[in-house]
């Protein structure tokens, strides 16, 4: 049965299903480093790799298999994603309130790793999605994972990207060693100060483990979609953003709500004659309710096949990205803004990735003009208040 009615309790797989497992992954890469993470992609990945690392001169001559119309398309979308992350970076702010000069300043991260995962042949997308944002914001160092190919070498149009982009090295593992290897450092991984990207539970429930050592952009996991419809929406588009979004693998939690029986009976019929993925369909009362389930239950994709949308869209909180109307969740996933999208229902307090993941805002205050007395005072009030004698010295004996 690949079509259920009703909504399950819970997704098919979770950070907690696999924790102590991917625990004993992490320990492992910690105790043994580069030996561990060969011995875990024979394992895992069923390939024998003598070198992790791959360098520029390595991944110019891998990008050289990639075909020329790939290429392009390639370069039509990193052009528009770069000029999308450009055009919104945030500016620093910096401010007088009162004749004190304060603001915010932005500094890039120093060392960033993305996940890329591996999936049939590669997410080349994933690194667009990642690492423009993470350019544009002024990353020093890039440094990309990516579980190997049958043969050993990695996508050429992840190479071809990687070297586009400027990245350090790519790393040609994948899994939870890899992001274990990103977290801790090995002899040929450098450990780097914030982790991002996709990948299957094992590598999202990774992440969760390192946070000791690492910040991480949060968790992203197998692909989750609920499409909303009402009477008027075509049965065979959304059966195909059902379908394209299943295509990730078979942990992928897909769902539509519908207010109209019709709808639900004739996207089941298209569904039915998928035999691998497992869909969910339910009939609601109202587009009203939906938007609550969906705010329960906080997808990473929501798509609205619902005529006046524009009634329901403030008051969707708890999703990763929404794709309105006639857009296909799938076109999210390829000229974003950006398809890294939290799940498992982190939706509830993160939202996609953006240029803001790469970036620190950086608290500054200038010089003090005219020294507002009450704000001295009440400086030294609070400092005092909590047992602070020498902050409020350290104030006083400049502004008195
Ligand atoms: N939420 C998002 O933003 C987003 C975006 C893109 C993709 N995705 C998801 O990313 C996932 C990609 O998964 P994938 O598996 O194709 O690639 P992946 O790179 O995430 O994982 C593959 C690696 O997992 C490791 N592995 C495999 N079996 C294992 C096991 N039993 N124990 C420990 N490690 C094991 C292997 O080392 C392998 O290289 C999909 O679920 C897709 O839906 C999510
Ligand atoms: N749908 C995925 C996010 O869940 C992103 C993706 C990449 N390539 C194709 N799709
Ligand atoms: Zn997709």
């Amino acid at each position: 049965m690949t079509v259920i009615r009703g909504l399950p309790e819970r997704r098919s797989i979770g950070l907690v299903d696999v924790l102590d497992r991917v625990r004993e992954i992490i320990e492992h890469v910690k105790i043994y480093g580069d030996k561990a993470l060969i011995e875990l992609t024979k394992k895992f990945d069923g390939v024998d790799i003598e070198k992790i690392s791959l360098d520029r001169e390595e991944l110019e001559s891998i990008s050289r298999e990639l075909d020329e119309r790939t290429m392009n398309a390639i370069d039509e979308i990193y052009g528009f994603l770069e000029e999308f992350y450009r055009s919104i970076k945030p500016f620093d702010h910096i401010v007088t309130v009162n004749g004190v000069r304060l603001g915010i300043v932005w500094r890039g991260i120093d060392r960033v790793g993305i996940y890329v995962p591996g999936g049939a042949r590669g997410y080349p997308s994933t690194l667009l999605m990642a690492g423009i944002p993470a350019r544009v914001a002024g990353v020093r160092e890039i440094y990309v994972a990516t579980p190997p190919l049958r043969n050993g070498s990695i996508s050429p149009a992840i190479a071809y990207i990687a070297m586009k982009m400027g990245v350090e090295r790519v790393y040609r593992i994948g899994g939870a060693h890899a992001i274990a290897a990103m977290a801790y450092g090995t002899e040929s991984i450098v450990k780097v100060d914030k982790i991002v990207g996709p990948g299957n539970i094992y590598v999202q429930a990774a992440k969760f483990l390192v946070q000791d050592v690492v910040a991480i952009d949060g968790i992203e996991g197998p692909t989750e979609l609920i499409v909303v419809a009402d009477e008027y929406a075509d049965p065979e588009k959304i059966a195909f953003d059902m379908m394209a979004q299943a295509e990730h693998g078979i942990h992928t939690f897909i769902v539509l709500l519908t207010t109209s029986s019709i709808v639900a009976d004739r996207v089941s019929a298209i569904l039915d004659r998928d035999y691998v993925h497992r869909y969910y369909i339910d009939v609601v009362g109202s587009i009203d309710e939906a938007i609550e389930i969906v705010n329960r239950v906080a997808p990473e994709h929501l798509a609205l096949h619902v005529r006046n949308w524009e009634r329901y869209i403030d008051r969707i909180r708890n999703v990763g990205a929404i794709s309105i109307d006639d857009i296909p969740p799938a076109l999210i996933d390829y000229i974003g803004p950006n398809h890294i999208l939290p799940t498992e229902g982190w939706a509830r307090s993160r939202g996609c990735l953006t240029i803001y993941d790469f970036l620190k805002p950086v608290s500054v205050l200038f010089e003090v003009e005219v020294v507002p007395r009450s704000l001295i005072e009440a400086v030294k009030i609070l400092a005092e208040y909590e047992g602070f004698v020498i902050h409020s010295k350290s104030v006083g004996v400049r502004y008195g």
